[in-house]
């Protein structure tokens, strides 16, 4: 008999709690389990298998073989079937929203929204499946011809975090999918659920059993889990998101034996409001971008500048705006803003606090700390001014609802400023001086750069960073697929060919 759940769902099989692999629900060889937790409340709802090291062996052997039948599939059919997986995850939005609040704490809506961006990535591979072409080549070399095949690398994993599960989990599987790869992959312990009901989907939909197989684990048997897929010789391709300094890790592994990687790192993205930019615009871009998910995406603004003759201005309104953020339980009617998904979270956003105020930043809303008597990992959003590019909270990731403000004078200075940071994953700049926008666009060092524009991430466009952010691209056309082909020149040699 199923565990109880704290809330209903018209398919209760989704939030069926085990690994699937090689088409089966499995448990962990050492038959232990790992406690999920809601952390709208931080009580555990679910538990799931807890892998590790031993049981990576056969789940990569199942993808294996399912490689060597999906493989020799048709670009039509491996599109028809992602199409068909994608209709059954829209079909279950409902559903997997709910699982989703209870993994993540973010709100109902925001749930909705990741659905919503997920099944953006599912669509946007059905058709990318079908065009991953090769070229004709003409030689230099009298009677020579050349030509390039793409072909699928073989088994992917992916190691996937826990701010935007299902999201991330669709737009690397399904660029996986649609390149003729299969796929093992590891979702963030906090995370399981979405990836594992996606994967049920996936079979529904008709791929070979293997062809998608989830591994779970707790967070201390991880690292273990990681490398043992990061080194297995049947793993051609790894593809992470998560912090930096994991991502060296993982370069490190795949180094060993020259595997081909994708990197989505962190990011510490500064978001540039120039005196002449269209306040109201700049300020509903920020708020939609800062605030998303509790302050918790890579992609979020870090560091706001803020141009002196606008600043005052700007920071009421910012203050306005901000306290009508309704904070609670992501289930919970009107709720604008969830819980962060870990009390890992809320310690550093304290620290980070902490420092910026010791060292001269103004707290001008909220506390910077956590809400003590909730139960969940709550923490009021926080702005504070005057923040200064050694604080900690600049130089560093926030991840948390936490926003600090600085001003500045000129487009060298603020320019000189955005970049002064080993990260390189997104800027945003508002200005209505097209040149100043233009010139913006080229001095940035970011691999995505919000013109007038916060959140851009989209299926259609290549999401990645630059710098100590990443490498390769994740969506957007031929790129993200790419990422999971060899690229093979064949030269021919045509006689008589005058
Ligand atoms: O946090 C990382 C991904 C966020 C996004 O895809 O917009």
């Amino acid at each position: 008999m199923a565990a109880e759940l704290p809330f209903q769902l018209a398919d209760r099989s989704l939030a069926q709690p085990d690994c699937v692999v090689d088409g089966r629900d499995i448990t962990a060889k050492s038959g232990k389990r790992f406690d999920v937790i809601d952390p709208g409340t931080g009580k555990v709802w679910i538990s799931c298998p807890d892998c590790n090291g031993d049981d990576v062996d056969t789940t990569v052997q199942s993808s294996h073989r399912a490689f060597q039948e999906y493989s020799k599939w048709t670009p039509r059919k491996r599109a028809q079937t992602i199409s068909k997986w994608h209709q059954l995850i829209v079909d279950a939005r409902e559903d997997l929203a709910k699982i989703l609040v209870y993994e993540t704490g973010k709100p109902l809506s925001e749930a909705y929204g990741e659905i919503d961006y997920a099944t953006s990535f599912t669509w946007w591979f059905v058709g990318e499946a079908e065009r991953a072409h090769g070229s004709s080549i003409v030689s230099a070399i009298p009677g020579r011809r050349a030509i390039t095949i793409k072909q699928p690398i073989g088994v992917a994993a992916a190691l996937v975090p826990w701010n935007f599960p299902i999201a991330l989990t669709l737009r690397k599987v399904a660029a996986a999918l649609a390149a003729g790869c299969t796929m093992v992959l590891k979702p963030s312990p906090e995370t399981p659920l979405t990836a594992i009901a996606v994967a049920r989907l996936a079979l529904k939909a008709g791929f070979p059993v293997g062809s998608f197989n989830v591994l779970t684990t707790s967070l201390d048997n991880t690292p273990a889990v990681a490398e043992a897929l990061c080194l297995h010789p049947l793993i051609k391709k790894v593809t992470f998101t998560g912090s930096t300094r994991v991502g060296k890790i993982i370069t490190g592994l795949c180094a060993r034996n020259l595997k081909k990687f994708t990197l989505e790192l962190g990011g510490n993205c500064p978001f540039i409001i120039f005196d002449d930019a269209n306040t109201v615009q700049a300020l509903a871009q920020l708020m939609a971008l800062k605030w998303r998910h509790a302050g918790q995406a890579c992609i979020s603004s870090n560091r706001l500048y803020v141009q002196r003759g606008i600043y005052d201005a700007f920071v009421k309104e910012l203050i306005a705006s901000t306290s009508q953020l309704k904070v609670g339980h992501g289930m919970a009617e009107g709720t604008t803003m969830g819980p962060v998904t870990t009390p890992r979270a809320l310690d550093k956003a304290e620290e980070m606090a902490k420092d910026a105020i010791s060292n001269g930043a103004k707290l001008v809303y909220g506390t910077g700390l956590r809400a003590e008597s909730t139960g969940g990992y709550f923490m009021n959003p926080t702005i504070l001014t005057d923040v200064t590019d050694d604080m900690l909270m600049s130089q560093d990731e926030i991840f948390a609802p936490l926003l600090g403000v600085s001003v500045f004078d000129t487009e060298d200075e603020v320019t000189t400023r955005a970049n002064n940071t080993s990260m390189g994953l997104a800027s945003y700049v508002f200005t209505k001086n097209v040149d100043r926008l233009w010139r913006m666009f080229e001095k940035l060092e970011a691999g995505m750069i919000g013109l007038n524009t916060g959140n851009s991430s989209c299926s259609e466009a290549p999401f990645g960073g630059i710098k100590e952010s990443g490498c390769g691209k994740e969506s957007g056309k031929d790129v993200a697929v790419e990422e999971f082909l060899v690229t093979k020149n064949g030269t021919l040699t045509v006689e008589d060919h005058w």
